[in-house]
């Protein structure tokens, strides 16, 4: 499977070849010498439990195995003179038709699906089936698939992971491999990994604690590596450490695929996550790209803190947040006028996403002004679910909401921290739907003549409002964005349309750039870049619509230069290891990016 060639030249696979010579040879009847029969060749059987068979396979990507596997089929865009080499005469219908056409059909099918979650399966069937087509179809249509494969429907596949399921995706990693997991990462059929993502499913979107059901997330995650960051799928890896669950649901729950046991924690867990990050660097190498994803912020914050010394990782929550965020509001800066630092945040929630981006944003001021940090992140107020983050509540808090413990006195509900703190952006990072209330909003647009409100958390149902409540509350004065999408909205004689600060318009751009150097570390100031490099493709004409963020569908091109600053950033920095580096690194990113048009085979 990993490679283009129709025989895998293996150890294995001499060795079988020989066997199937041999067993070939016992059907021959020497007497009449006809070959033939009913006899059980291979000892299948008569096979008993102590007489054990050999499951062996001959892997010629050729006739029907060639229909079956999913990096080289085609269906019936194979041509007339393919179909007479490689043994397809008789296994498909005689017409023959374009991947275009294909194209059509599948769009028009996922179409008559009224429920995303059946376009979702159908999805997934069409890249287990033919993986070109599935990325030709999601790119050409980038912006209707993509609430399908990722947001918020993705979300809804992971709740219901167990009863969909119907192939494994990825590599599962349990506590049952604690000593094997470098055997159960060889297992995988692709040896030239280049990015990872992997979960532990303890905080899968706002959705909580999924447990092994999380692997839709690393799945849908690399899908758009692939997709709008243009990473070879064959490079990328989804992987799930299942520590058990303490989802009571789920472990009542038939078809659930995971362990059947509350989360491993303390030594357990670390020791499995060590293991895994080992193991990861021990067969990948140096350069491998390892992105947390959707981890509970007790771990989140540490696996980071932990690795980011000895590996490339990045935690999409945290950093990618972060990164996309501060893209949105440097855009909104360009064309409202003012600087960040004449703005004062607020936010609701303190956890990855809330305190990852106050942090990337207090960096750019202090950069900007020359202000230390300590001094930038006074502009920045935090709100959880015990109130506004203030210096008296500094003992109890967790270490990373201590930085946001700023003098104030308490202020328990939001619309009072709104009212106290005069904020001229308000950002829902609280996993928490419907906590921008009317008064919130109204507060807003009472205190700002254009208030800036972003509700980030996923998917749909956990939004803190929606587009709707956000642009009618404030009488369409909002600069509004949100996490997961939200469809355009007519307001009086304008219609509206809502920008998706998520993160997926950065890692798959700073997965590229950081591949493409070969950075061995991920640094703040490339997530900074790479917020430039967007918030640079955003147009006055974007900003007209109410956009913050460049439209999805040119996301290949905005990729493309996301990639090429962070690149440019890793050259600058020396962290880059591919030497000498390319003169024009967006060309370079364009090339190097996957294609899913279909090869002519010989
Ligand atoms: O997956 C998304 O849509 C964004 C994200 O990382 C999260 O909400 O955890
Ligand atoms: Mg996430």
């Amino acid at each position: 499977m990993s490679n283009g060639s129709l025989l895998m030249a293996t150890d294995e696979s001499t060795a079988t070849l020989k066997e199937m010579r041999d067993g070939y040879a016992e059907v021959v009847d020497p007497k009449s010498g006809v070959s033939g029969g009913v006899q059980d060749v291979y000892g299948e059987d008569t096979a008993t439990e102590d007489q054990p068979v050999t499951p062996w396979s001959v892997s010629v990507a050729s006739g029907y195995s060639l229909l079956r596997d999913p990096h080289h089929n085609k269906g019936l865009a194979f041509s007339e003179k393919e179909r007479n080499s490689h043994y397809l005469r008789g296994l498909l219908p005689p017409t023959v038709i374009s991947q275009e056409l294909q194209v059509k059909k599948m769009l028009h099918n996922i179409r008559q699906y009224q429920v995303p979650l059946q376009k979702y399966m159908a999805m997934m069937d069409l890249q287990e089936r033919n993986q070109k087509l599935f990325y030709k179809l999601l790119i050409d249509n980038v912006e209707e698939l993509l609430p399908i494969v990722y947001t918020p429907t993705v979300g809804e596949a992971c709740q219901k992971y167990g009863s969909i399921y119907s192939r494994p995706q990825g590599v599962f990693i349990s506590l049952k491999d604690k000593g094997k997991v470098l055997e159960v990462l060889r297992n995988w059929p692709e040896k030239n990994i280049q990015v990872i993502v992997v979960t532990d499913g303890e905080r899968i979107l706002g959705l909580g604690d999924l447990g092994c059901h999380g692997m839709g997330i690393p799945v849908g995650k690399l899908s758009l590596y692939t997709a709008l960051g243009g990473i070879r799928p064959s490079a990328c890896l989804p992987v799930t450490i299942d520590v058990g669950t303490n989802n009571e649901k789920l472990l009542d729950d038939e078809f659930y695929i995971g362990l059947r046991q509350k989360r491993a924690i303390g030594q357990e867990y670390a020791e499995l996550l060590h293991e895994f990050m080992t193991a990861v660097k021990q067969n990948y190498g140096e350069r491998i790209l390892i992105q947390f994803e959707d981890f509970a912020n007790h771990n989140a914050f540490d696996l980071l803190e932990k690795y980011g010394t000895t590996h490339l990782v990045f935690n999409d929550d945290i950093q990618g947040t972060a990164s996309v965020v501060l893209a949105g509001l440097i855009s909104a800066m360009k064309f409202l006028g003012g600087s960040l630092a004449d703005q004062r945040f607020l936010f609701l929630g303190a956890g990855e996403a809330g305190t990852g981006i106050a942090e990337l944003i207090a960096l750019e001021i202090s950069k900007q002004t020359n202000m230390p940090l300590e001094e930038t992140r006074k502009k920045i107020w935090l709100v959880d679910s015990k109130g506004l983050i203030v210096s008296s509540r500094l003992e109890s808090l967790q270490h990373f909401k201590k930085p946001w413990a700023h003098e104030h006195e308490p202020v328990k509900e939001l619309v009072d921290a709104v009212n106290a703190i005069k904020p001229t952006i308000l950002i829902g990072t609280s996993g928490q739907g419907r906590t921008f209330t009317k008064e919130v909003v109204e507060a807003m647009a009472s205190l700002n003549e254009k208030p800036i409100i972003f509700s980030l958390s996923n998917p749909t149902s956990q939004s803190e409002c929606t587009a709707e409540e956000a642009y009618t509350w404030s009488q369409g004065r909002a600069i509004f964005a949100s996490g997961s999408p939200f469809d355009p909205f007519e307001y009086g004689d304008n219609v509206f349309v809502p920008g998706q600060a998520n993160n997926a318009y950065i890692f798959p751009g700073l997965g590229l750039g950081l591949i493409m150097s070969g950075a061995i570390r991920v640094h703040d100031d490339m997530l900074l870049a790479a917020a430039e490099a967007l918030a640079g493709q955003v147009t006055q004409e974007n900003f007209d619509k109410g956009l913050l963020y460049p439209p999805f569908k040119n996301i290949r091109k905005i990729s493309a230069h996301i990639a090429a600053e962070v690149a440019a950033k890793a050259y600058e920095l020396g962290l880059a290891t591919r030497l000498p580096p390319p003169k024009d690194l967006v060309k370079y990113a364009e090339s190097c990016m996957y294609s899913p048009a279909y090869r002519t085979y010989r």
